[in-house]
């Protein structure tokens, strides 16, 4: 049943009208799609109508359904916060089979419990959406820092300022890195257009990495959909694991076109065995940790994985309810350290060191993105993500005998 229901979304999403544009009592602009939509589909039908979603995570096959069981993070998170945070209302079938719509003000504990639920409370039929102007181009600046105290503090800086449109860091090795900050605009100055998405053109991480030559910023206008997507092409640094000569000039001439290969595919094709050895020879994990224990953190990865690059996404965590908030009352800055790639540390061990990153993450009122495999026990992951509302919820909406409980889905032992 909820196979056809998830495979009528699909159709739904990729042969009707993918999404609808509407009006909110000529105040609020708001866009309705149906779960299944992808980021790619939404940039494509929104931006050349002159709109966007003020939060656009990255890689073009991400779905508004699992950025909203699961989370969305990106560059404007500074700003707006997670993709929770731009969605206006949800509508879901309950376990009961009834349609139900929430949002701040109709079923606000429903609509604040569903966010890190993983699809473990109902099933999301639609979403409304905040939407933005877009504008054609992202003004970016590279600004090359040598120097961890400083690439800290020049990212904490950035992340605070309220005049940038996005923030981003990029950690190349544990002294160097390059802090972006871009803006919206609609005029640039022709030579320093460089549509980045282009299949020929370099991997986004490889062309970042090379301003680390550079002792000054430079300024780059990026089309505004090359720059959503920026990360795609190489699945941020994933695909030179896979395809080692994928970022060689002659291939990107020959065959760029042909990437990235699709993520569901690839997780749908990979055997039992390439899914050993990325568990045991591979990490792969998005950890949230208040952003002025971002040098710690660094350290704490450099230690124990060495992986680079390391990603950096700013973002304004609110004191919401639900499952993930700040351990005060008040709305706090946090950080995204995305570590993706071979650790480098001799003493590399999946379970021994994940535990370690987990219980540190844990004490200092972090969290781990869902999406990645978790090692902690049930009590360590109910301390970590609030259950207060999530359990009420789960008792008034009779979810037990329909759903599993979030740990029992994204657990390492659920997932083998
Ligand atoms: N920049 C970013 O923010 C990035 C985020 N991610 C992560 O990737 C995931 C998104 O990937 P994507 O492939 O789109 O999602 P997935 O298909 O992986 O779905 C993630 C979870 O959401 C549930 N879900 C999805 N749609 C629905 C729905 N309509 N109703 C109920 N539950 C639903 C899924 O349930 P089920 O398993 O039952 O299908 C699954 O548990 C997120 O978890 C996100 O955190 C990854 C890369 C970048
Ligand atoms: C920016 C944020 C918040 C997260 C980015 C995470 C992604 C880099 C990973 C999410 C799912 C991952 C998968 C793979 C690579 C890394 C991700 C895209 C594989 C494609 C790696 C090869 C395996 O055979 C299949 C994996 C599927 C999931």
């Amino acid at each position: 049943m909820y196979i056809i229901y998830r495979w009528r979304l699909q159709i739904l999403a990729e042969y009707q009208s993918k999404v609808f544009i509407k009006g909110l009592s000529g105040i609020k602009e708001v866009v309705r799609a149906e779960p299944m939509v992808t980021m790619g589909q939404l940039t494509a039908t929104l931006n050349p109508l002159g709109w966007t979603i003020p939060i656009l995570p990255e890689l073009d096959d991400l779905t508004v359904g699992g950025l909203i069981m699961g989370t969305g993070i990106e560059s404007a998170s500074h700003q707006y916060g997670l993709f929770q945070h731009i969605c206006l209302s949800y509508e879901l079938v309950l376990s009961d089979g009834s349609l139900v719509k929430c949002s701040k003000d109709e079923n606000p504990e429903l609509f604040y419990s569903v966010p890190w639920s993983y699809g473990t409370l109902g099933i999301l039929t639609a979403v409304e959406i905040k939407m933005i102007p877009a504008k054609k181009y992202v003004k970016l600046t590279y600004r090359p820092i040598k120097g961890l105290d400083k690439l800290v503090q020049e990212f904490q800086k950035v992340s605070s300022q309220p005049n940038h449109d996005f923030v981003e860091g990029l950690v190349f090795n544990v002294n160097d890195g390059v802090v972006m900050t871009g803006n919206l605009v609609d005029n640039a100055e022709p030579n320093k257009i460089n549509a980045i998405g282009k299949w020929y053109k370099p991997w986004f991480f490889k062309h970042v990495e090379r301003f680390l030559l550079r002792d000054s910023s430079v300024t780059e206008y990026i089309p505004l959909r090359d720059y959503y997507h920026r990360h795609s092409r190489s699945i941020f640094w994933e695909l030179q694991d896979i395809i080692p000569f994928g970022n060689n000039l002659i291939f990107r001439f020959l065959l760029g076109w042909l990437m990235p290969p699709r993520i569901s595919l690839m997780k749908l094709t990979q055997t039992q065995a390439v899914k050993k050895l990325y568990e045991n020879h591979h990490m792969i994990q998005d950890m949230l940790v208040p952003i002025h224990r971002l040098k710690e953190s660094i350290l704490l990865f450099h230690e124990h994985v060495e992986v680079y690059p390391m990603w950096l996404c700013p973002f304004i965590l609110p004191a919401d309810p639900g499952m993930v908030h700040p351990k005060l009352n008040s709305p706090e800055m946090y950080v995204d350290i995305g570590v993706y790639g071979v650790p480098k540390t001799k003493h590399f061990k999946p379970k021994e060191t994940t535990r370690a990153i987990e219980k540190y993450v844990a004490e200092v009122g972090g969290f781990q993105m869902l999406y990645a495999d978790t090692y902690t026990t049930r009590e360590e992951f109910r301390k970590m993500f609030d259950h207060t509302l999530y359990d009420k919820l789960r008792n008034e909406l009779d979810c037990k005998t329909a759903f599993p409980e979030v740990y029992d889905k994204v657990s390492q032992a659920a997932r083998i």
